[in-house]
């Protein structure tokens, strides 16, 4: 009872008294052992969804967010959809921070499918199939080494604020008295690459295609390696091993109900700042040496190859146009250097344009998605080609998958791929490859070998030879 009133007390008054706002939004800084990672465990192992985790690859800011009393799937999950849901909500706000710390407050946070136009029903994906987005009730964010809780209600006509947030908070206590989980050991995992020799036809068919049609000059094709254990994958385990195994990459978890969406993606796609967008190119792969000599010999040989360069200039000369066009500001393009990550490596070069107009940020995402990095150049004649050819659903994989703060119109979302979908004892994981006209099925094969690794080390699967 004693905790109660105190913590009624510390409710900032002008929060109890206002009203005709959809959403109310506490943010508070907190001394907590537990981080957000910890918590995520936590929700995850009592199954607490929706929730999302999220966390960057310098690691500044992650966030676990869970609970709801809106949630987007379907074709509200599209990202026209939420745009226009962000448009007409109304938040109030009490924060005793100045501005309002990055993944705080009132977010939307989750993911949009690849094809927002695929409306299939769908085993693999569930209700996350076409996109799913949340407000989260409870959000814990450790950002730039502080630690905050939001706390977001709802409006509803009979609510009495003191008692939804007191609710809420005591939520979040009971969770931080938890133990953090632990887990059985593995049981031994199935996994089958998914018609590969099919997929490899396809490789040889799309580049005749491009030869053929010399306006369709890259497509991004993806494959799948199906999973199968004993016991239900865990997500929580499965991000752990995962920051155990690797750096360098964004980890993400998304659930709704029994399925999961979980990634450790080196690319980012957007973030929005108050005067910047930052976005990058990544494309053009090779693995990581056996030895610190090889590894600069492949990285070298990378940095020069005439096929991978080219590939990743179709990606920088889109996202540069598009942004150009967007903020009406000239950006002039460096060279690419090395991203180098557990398993594999990259051509990377980080594009930051400034934010000069009052574009949407939610926009510039639907704008830039899919680069020719996930989808292919030009974009509609490649969404064409993968909507007629590629068998798979990719549900969220390749997508926009972050967050969006709904006051400040600023926001991060990350490229889902390195990732897999969870349901139960069964798994997807995904990996793709741009397609040029000099690309060859099989050494095409091979890169996608080595970008199921970093999601076959998450779940504790083999890792037999890339060239097998
Ligand atoms: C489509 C994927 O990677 C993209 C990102 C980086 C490099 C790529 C490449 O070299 O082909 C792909 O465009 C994937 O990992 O599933």
């Amino acid at each position: 009872m004693k905790e109660k009133c105190l913590f009624t007390m510390m409710i900032p008054s002008e929060l109890l008294t206002t009203t005709k706002h959809d959403y109310y939004s506490w943010i508070m800084p907190l001394d907590c052992t537990d981080t957000p990672f910890t918590f995520y465990q936590k929700v995850s192992k009592k199954k607490l969804t929706p929730n999302m985790y999220w966390e960057t690859p310098d690691q500044a800011t992650q966030f676990c967010a869970w609970g709801t009393e809106i949630f987007m799937s379907e074709e509200q999950a599209s990202l026209t959809a939420i745009k226009e849901f962000s448009e007409r909500l109304s938040i109030y706000q009490s924060t005793t921070e100045g501005l309002l710390p990055e993944a705080t407050g009132c977010l939307l946070v989750g993911g949009s499918a690849f094809d927002q136009t695929d409306n299939e029903p769908s085993e693999t994906w569930g209700n996350l199939a076409q996109g799913y987005f949340f407000v989260p009730t409870i959000i814990l964010t450790k950002t730039h080494g502080q630690t905050y809780l939001t706390i977001n209600i709802k409006h509803d006509d009979h609510l009495d604020l003191a008692t939804a947030f007191e609710k809420r908070f005591s939520q979040f206590e009971a969770l931080q008295k938890h133990p953090i989980p632990s887990y059985q050991t593995d049981s031994t995992l199935e996994t089958e690459e998914v018609s590969t020799q099919n997929w490899m036809s396809l490789v040889n068919e799309t580049v005749a295609k491009i030869k053929a049609q010399p306006d369709l000059t890259k497509v991004v094709l993806a494959r799948e390696t199906a999973v199968k254990q004993a016991q239900a994958f865990e997500p929580g385990k499965i991000i752990k091993q995962l920051k155990q195994q690797q750096a360098s990459t964004y980890f993400f978890g998304l659930s709704s109900g029994d399925y999961t969406f979980i990634g450790a993606t080196p690319e980012r796609l957007l973030k929005a700042t108050e005067n910047e967008l930052v976005t990058a190119s990544i494309a053009g792969s090779t693995p990581r040496g056996a030895t610190e000599l090889e590894d600069q010999k492949l990285g070298n040989a990378l940095l020069h190859d005439q096929k991978n360069r080219e590939e990743h200039l179709i990606v920088v000369k889109r996202i540069i146009q598009e942004l150009e066009q967007i903020t009406q500001t000239e950006i002039h393009a460096q060279d690419p250097v090395l991203l180098k990550n557990r398993d594999i490596q990259h051509l990377h070069l980080p594009i930051v344009a400034k934010r000069t107009n009052a574009i949407h940020f939610l926009e510039v995402v639907n704008q830039l998605h899919p680069t020719p990095a996930l989808g292919g150049e030009p974009k509609a004649l490649a969404l064409e080609w993968l909507r007629q050819k590629e068998p798979l659903q990719r549900g969220l994989y390749g997508a926009p998958i972050g967050w969006y703060q709904l006051t400040t119109d600023q926001g991060e979302f990350a490229v889902g791929i390195r990732s897999g979908v969870f349901h139960g004892e069964t798994g997807r994981l995904f990996a793709g490859c741009g397609i040029v006209a000099d690309s060859q099925a099989e050494l095409e094969r091979i890169e996608t070998k080595v970008k199921f690794r970093p999601m076959l080390r998450g779940i504790g699967g083999q890792l037999d030879d890339i060239s097998k």
